[in-house]
């Protein structure tokens, strides 16, 4: 477990939370705050208690149904009213009868949002933030103070910037959060005035950076350089207008590039698991470009990159993806030699051999169907019934004599399609008709009702994913269509592609590709 002289605090479920399109239930926060714990943060802002009633029984549940095993659970809020007492406080109140052991007041720092925000003296703000701080002192909590727009407010006027940290100091804060709110710094600025301030109140300083210049990462990084020992992120970088600084960019720099363990032994391998699992949670499909974590963090797609990683990975590559769970790809398109295909069939599991001709001859076929419009990249499993072709082995397990499809719109708006498949399956000539709700249903029905009495485990394979292309919008209806489709059995998913003028032609292509892929996933031995 890592010690106490630095904080690694989420805020996925506050300021994450305030991200546009993000609406979490309870049951979401909790399961959350679950994957936060196990991924090892030192701290779980949940939420803001008295706020709205999602966050008030968030805490309630959070009591009694998770078990943290590293984190600490902390409640948010403003600091009390002017003119009132924190103790009377209602908000106050909330925060002390959530039952969190941390609580992170949020203050103003920035006298001009003191005057005309607030509405209040800069002497009131400032006894407020003490009056407030010492009050959940008193109360046994553990205190972080937020201060908003604390670089902006620095730049204005740094007298009264500096009084709000000593301020929070002298009460008995455990750390003052320098926030860049707006999200305007750069890092230079940060790091200077991180440096400064320290040194004149010696006050524990924690960062908080809003993404607004992309810089939120390299701000906080700034912030630590600068001596912050308290990182403030959420998950995927979630959160308020463009978001946060990214907890696992952050904590991956910090452990792999600082050499400084901020989570317990082992738990950063967790991060590709633990970032894929929050975003399914927070609905939104997982940023593949996300560095260290996202599907493409280590995917490669030049030829030459391709040969250098041959000999050694790390020739293009910063660090070892699976320091941080993920793992390296390669890529074959109309960018890849050699290299590139020889990777491709490694990680695929085809032999080639060593066979130079036969890698050759593989990389001018894909660089002559990406230009006809095919796109091996997502469709791997394409790919590896081209490279077993060209060796000799790819599977017939039946062929297409014809097929046809139709639809037809009735009279009271209702349409329907048919398909008919003539294939060759085992040496017999089957013939098969199939209603379905689109042409591409029908096909996919009769071509399994053809197959599926000699290949009787095709019940098993579904169709996950269909997406449709245009590649030259200039065409018009006659434009080129590339289809993708995902068929999955349970065990996993595999993609083709087939291209084509004709949609429903282009989804044949990847259709009988899937369906033959899915059956040498199952184990059929070539006919
Ligand atoms: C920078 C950040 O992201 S901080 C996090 C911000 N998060 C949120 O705002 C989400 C949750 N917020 C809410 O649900 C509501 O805004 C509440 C419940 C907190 C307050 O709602 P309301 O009482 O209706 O007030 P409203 O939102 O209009 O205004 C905020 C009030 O808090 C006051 N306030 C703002 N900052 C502070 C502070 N640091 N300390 C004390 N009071 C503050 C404002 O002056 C304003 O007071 P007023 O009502 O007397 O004008
Ligand atoms: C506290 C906070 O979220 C901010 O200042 O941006």
């Amino acid at each position: 477990m890592p010690d106490d002289s630095f904080h690694v605090f989420d805020t996925t479920l506050r300021d994450g939370a305030q991200r546009e399109g993000v609406t979490l239930t309870v049951a979401d926060k909790l399961a959350i705050a679950g994957l936060l714990d196990e991924f090892g943060v030192g701290f779980i802002e949940g939420g803001w208690p008295g706020a709205n009633p999602k966050d008030t029984e968030f805490f309630q549940r959070a009591s009694q149904e998770l078990d943290l095993e590293h984190a600490q659970l902390t409640a948010f809020g403003a600091t009390r009213r002017p003119g009132a007492r924190a103790a009377d406080d209602p908000q106050v109140a909330a925060l002390r009868e959530s039952g969190a052991p941390v609580v992170t007041l949020v203050a103003k720092s920035d006298i001009r949002h003191v005057e005309r925000a607030l509405r209040t003296t800069g002497e009131e703000n400032l006894a407020m933030i003490a009056d407030t701080v010492a009050h959940l002192k008193e109360c046994g909590r553990r205190v972080f103070l937020d201060c908003e727009h604390f670089f902006d407010g620095y730049r204005y006027d740094p007298g009264y910037a500096l009084d709000v940290v000593r301020a929070a100091g002298a009460a008995g804060a455990d750390a003052v959060v320098l926030c860049d709110t707006n999200g305007g710094m750069l890092p230079p600025g940060v790091g200077r005035t991180v440096a400064e301030v320290l040194e004149a109140t010696g006050v524990r300083l924690g960062v908080h950076a809003q993404d607004d210049t992309g810089c939120a990462v390299a701000n906080t990084l700034a912030a630590v350089d600068a001596g912050a020992t308290h990182v403030q992120c959420t998950a995927n970088g979630y959160g308020e207008r463009v978001g946060n600084a990214n907890l696992f960019s952050v904590v991956a720099a910090l452990e792999l590039k600082y050499g400084r363990r901020v989570l317990p032994r082992g738990r950063l391998a967790e991060a590709s698991r633990v970032s894929a699992a929050i975003a399914e949670l927070v609905n939104i499909a997982p940023a593949t470009h996300q560095p260290y974590v996202g599907v493409s963090a280590f995917a490669h797609k030049a030829g030459l990159h391709a040969s250098a990683i041959k000999v050694d990975p790390d020739l293009y590559q910063h660090t070892d993806p699976a320091l941080v769970g993920n793992g390296m790809r390669m890529l074959v398109s109309d960018m890849a030699g050699r290299a590139s295909v020889e990777l491709k069939a490694e990680e695929l599991g085809v032999d080639l051999g060593g066979d130079r001709a036969l890698v050759g001859r593989v990389v001018d076929r894909v660089k002559e169907m990406e230009q006809a419009g095919y796109s091996f990249e997502a469709a791997d499993a394409s790919l590896e019934l081209l490279l077993r072709e060209e060796r000799g082995d790819r599977p017939r397990y039946f062929t297409a004599e014809s097929w046809r499809a139709i639809t037809e719109r009735r009279a009271d708006g209702a349409s329907v399609s048919e398909a008919t498949v003539k294939l060759h399956v085992k040496g017999e000539r089957v013939i098969t008709t199939a209603e379905g709700n689109g042409p591409v249903n029908a096909l996919d029905r009769a071509l399994r009702s053809a197959v599926e009495g000699v290949y009787t485990a095709l019940g098993g394979i579904q169709l996950a994913d269909y997406k449709v292309r245009i590649l030259d919008g200039g065409g018009g209806t006659g434009a080129v269509t590339r289809i993708l489709i995902t068929f999955g059995d349970g065990r996993g998913e595999w993609t083709t592609v087939g291209v084509g003028e004709n949609v429903i032609d282009a989804s044949w292509t990847a259709l009988e590709q899937a369906i033959t892929y899915g059956l040498m996933r199952q184990g059929y031995p070539a006919p």
